[in-house]
């Protein structure tokens, strides 16, 4: 099921249009030969929630740290909250949050101390109303004094959120922040990313979670430096043109060898106990599960491709076309 939430009107400008909160184009970076960020364009409106999804190495990171000025871009022009985003990076840091993929914060700190820290880094005043305003609305306060190096990884990240939004950031560039963290802390801290969307600010999240592509406004999908899909999680969907037919039942499992690689089959996959079997055209597709058909066994339903499905399919042929380059 689909997740989003319903969205944004709400945040569209007095002048009628959208603002971008993130409108750059081009952006390029290479180390040495190799190009991690090929002239990607992304246009973020204000207030949103976008997912930036790819394989590792795709360069999310890459991406996230050039909006932000923490890594120069070879090329690309464009602006961030409004700011050019290569000659005004320190305009740009102060209003906004970016959390790292790596915790960075003191262990042996606690909780209030390591955001007071961060409140003093970026010069706040009225620091302690402060600190204690984030650690009520992140449901903190009766952790504070906790060591940080003592919380698991879903109240670290907490934290982390905590000390990224200290000093009112009006966008959010969050890399892979659940990374590790178990279902029901991922949850609450998409309620978390929800509740800031909903004041207003603009979320770009990397992520391999596919719930949580569901929960954004719209996914960017980036394969070796190239965009290879945006939208809206049910428009990459239809996009995409995949089909899928799910096989349950005894004997499901044995038929994955016999049907991948047969002419029609793109991927197949199990999802718990059913098999999903995509392709692209239906009647090849169905030719290839013809012979199973019969089985009083095995029950062959199509089904709605999701997003999993399509992600998979994008990364094949990513592969692909790198192997043929
Ligand atoms: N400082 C660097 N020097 C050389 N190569 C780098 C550097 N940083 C990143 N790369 C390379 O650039 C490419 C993109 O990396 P990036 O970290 O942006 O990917 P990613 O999509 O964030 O991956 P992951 O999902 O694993 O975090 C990779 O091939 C990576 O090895």
């Amino acid at each position: 099921m689909n997740a989003r939430r319903s969205t944004t009107s709400h945040h569209a400008n007095p002048s009628g249009g959208t603002a971008k909160a993130i409108d750059v184009q081009n952006l390029t970076k290479r180390f040495g030969k190799k190009v991690a960020v090929n002239g990607v364009d992304i246009a973020v409106p204000k207030g949103e929630v976008w997912g930036f999804l790819g394989p590792n190495g795709s360069g999310k990171t890459t991406t996230i740290r050039m909006l932000c000025g923490l890594l120069h871009a070879d090329d690309g022009q464009g602006t961030c909250l409004g700011y050019d985003f290569r000659r005004e990076a320190d305009a740009i840091k102060r209003e906004t949050g970016y959390m790292t993929q790596r915790f960075s914060f003191w262990e042996d700190l606690s909780i209030r101390e390591n955001l007071e820290f961060v409140a003093r880094v970026y010069g706040l005043s009225n620091r302690r109303a402060l600190v204690d305003d984030c650690l009520e609305k992140l449901g903190l306060a009766s952790r504070q004094k906790q060591l940080a190096g003592e919380l698991s990884g879903g109240w670290k990240q907490r934290m982390a959120l905590a000390a990224c939004t200290l000093h009112s950031p009006k966008l959010l560039l969050l890399d892979e922040p659940t990374a590790g963290v178990d279902p029901k802390a991922r949850r609450d801290f998409w309620n978390e990313i929800h509740r800031l969307s909903g004041e207003g600010i603009t979320v770009l999240v990397s992520t391999h979670y596919m719930d949580e592509a569901e929960r954004c406004d719209q996914i960017v999908f980036i394969s070796y430096g190239d965009i290879v899909a945006r939208g809206p999680v049910r428009e990459i969907i239809r996009q995409s043109g995949l089909i899928t037919f799910t096989v349950g039942g005894e004997g499901a499992r044995q038929l994955a060898d016999r049907l991948r690689g047969q002419p029609g089959v793109a991927s197949v996959a199990f999802f718990g106990a059913l098999l999903h079997v995509s392709g692209y055209d239906r009647e090849v597709l169905e030719r290839a599960l013809a012979p199973y058909r019969g089985d009083p066994k095995l029950t062959i339903l199509e089904t709605d491709s999701s997003l999993e499905d399509v992600f998979i399919q994008l990364q094949e042929q990513a592969i692909a076309k790198g192997a043929g380059a």
